[in-house]
């Protein structure tokens, strides 16, 4: 039986958490136009994107909440029309997402390294997507090379994930209560990584540790993130949580309704300014103001050490549509114009901690992406 032909109730069931992540197994795409859609079945854990007999497979984010569908991605251009709609999206996934890019255009394309310039520039302001595609892309033409690099990055991912989620729960126990409410936005989850997720990998080991009492999901517009996929998530975690409106955050936090802030990135500077999803700015100020930690938690991909600060950092503008109407309901009147940052900067000063996948740098310590060296551990080693 198709997942679609399913009642609603029974198509996402929330499996156990300890069940193997695992990639459902592909059925044969039906063909819609444009890559092969089909349904996931009823899987605890979803694999965001991999490489699946020749070809990238990843789950339709914009699909998300209603179904779980993935798209079955063949060419380049496919890619690159997946990424700027956001049907895969989130720094760590975009890494991925840009390396594998490669190998489909060493597979499929007369001239690849035109078709890689292209998809490198298929979204701006995340470093990791240009990170992924000049790993692999390095290796070309040699397509076998360019796949094995391509997989290095989705395995390291995924470790780098665990990692994070370990370290950023050590922090936590030591700057916050236990259990310790947490608040967050945009998604940082399994859906923005190949697995685990960043900010919302500590949340899932906190919650895995017994130590979550509860996670505050900003909404996240213009695109919803939060309401969307960072609730679908703790959903299906089984997490206590609820859903805040963008503009509620700050407020929240002056009335004590969280012990931490954390966030993702998509940019980290190397004087620690951090580019992330557009209401992380005015997070940090409420968070400084209320005197509750403010932590990045993001990949060391994801740091840009040739990015001196935030200024350098550019912040993708998506365009009016998205602000004046939501998922084809038009909410102003017709002709308004719209400014539309998809991220903001917060600067480094507003920032607590970074957390990455193999060091923790306490710039409220005076601490800095120079001063605290890579590939020191601190805590222990995570399997
Ligand atoms: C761990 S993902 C980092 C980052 O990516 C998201 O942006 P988008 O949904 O536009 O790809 C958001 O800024 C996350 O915090």
């Amino acid at each position: 039986m198709a997942n679609t032909d399913r009642p609603r109730g029974e198509r996402f069931r929330h499996g156990p958490l300890h069940e193997k992540p695992r990639w459902p197994e592909p059925e044969r795409a039906r063909r819609f136009a444009g890559p092969g859609v089909r349904n996931v079945g009823n899987v605890a854990f979803v694999r965001t994107i991999d490489w699946v007999d020749g070809a990238i497979e990843l789950i339709d984010q914009t699909r998300l909440p209603d179904e779980c569908v993935t798209l079955r991605i063949e060419t380049v251009d496919e890619l690159i029309d997946a990424i700027r709609r956001l049907a895969v999206r989130g720094a760590p996934a975009l890494g991925v997402a840009g390396a594998l890019g490669v190998a489909l255009a060493a597979a499929t394309c007369a001239d690849p390294a035109e078709a890689v310039a292209r998809l490198r520039a298929a979204r701006p302001t995340a470093v990791n997507l240009a990170w992924g595609v000049d790993r692999a892309a390095a290796h070309l033409p040699d397509l076998a090379a360019v796949l094995a690099e391509a997989l290095r990055i989705r395995d390291d991912d995924i470790a780098a994930c665990r990692s994070m989620g370990e370290y950023g729960a050590d922090l936590l126990a030591e700057l916050a209560p236990t259990p310790v409410r947490v608040m967050t936005i945009c998604n940082t989850g399994g859906l923005a990584t190949v697995e685990r997720g960043t900010a919302l990998g500590v949340v899932r080991t906190l919650h895995e540790r017994g130590v979550l009492a509860e996670a505050i999901a900003l909404e996240t517009r213009p695109l919803l993130q939060g309401a969307r996929l960072t609730t679908w998530e703790l959903a299906r975690m089984g997490a206590p949580h609820r859903l805040v409106v963008d503009a509620a955050g700050p407020y929240l936090l002056a009335q004590g309704y969280a012990d931490a802030v954390l966030i993702g990135a998509d940019r980290i500077a190397a004087n620690g300014d951090t580019a992330n999803k557009i209401g992380s700015y005015a997070l940090a100020l409420g968070a400084r103001r209320a005197g509750v930690p403010f932590i990045v938690v993001a990949p060391e991909s994801t740091v840009d050490m040739a990015t001196p600060s935030g200024d350098a950092i550019a912040i993708e503008d998506r365009g009016a549509a998205e602000v004046v109407a939501v998922r084809g309901v038009r909410l102003a009147p017709p002709g308004t114009e719209a400014i539309n940052p998809a991220f903001d900067v917060t600067p480094h000063d507003l920032i607590t901690a970074i957390v990455t996948d193999r060091r923790v740098i306490r710039l409220d310590r005076g601490e800095t992406l120079t001063s605290v060296p890579h590939g020191e551990r601190r805590h222990k080693a995570v399997s």
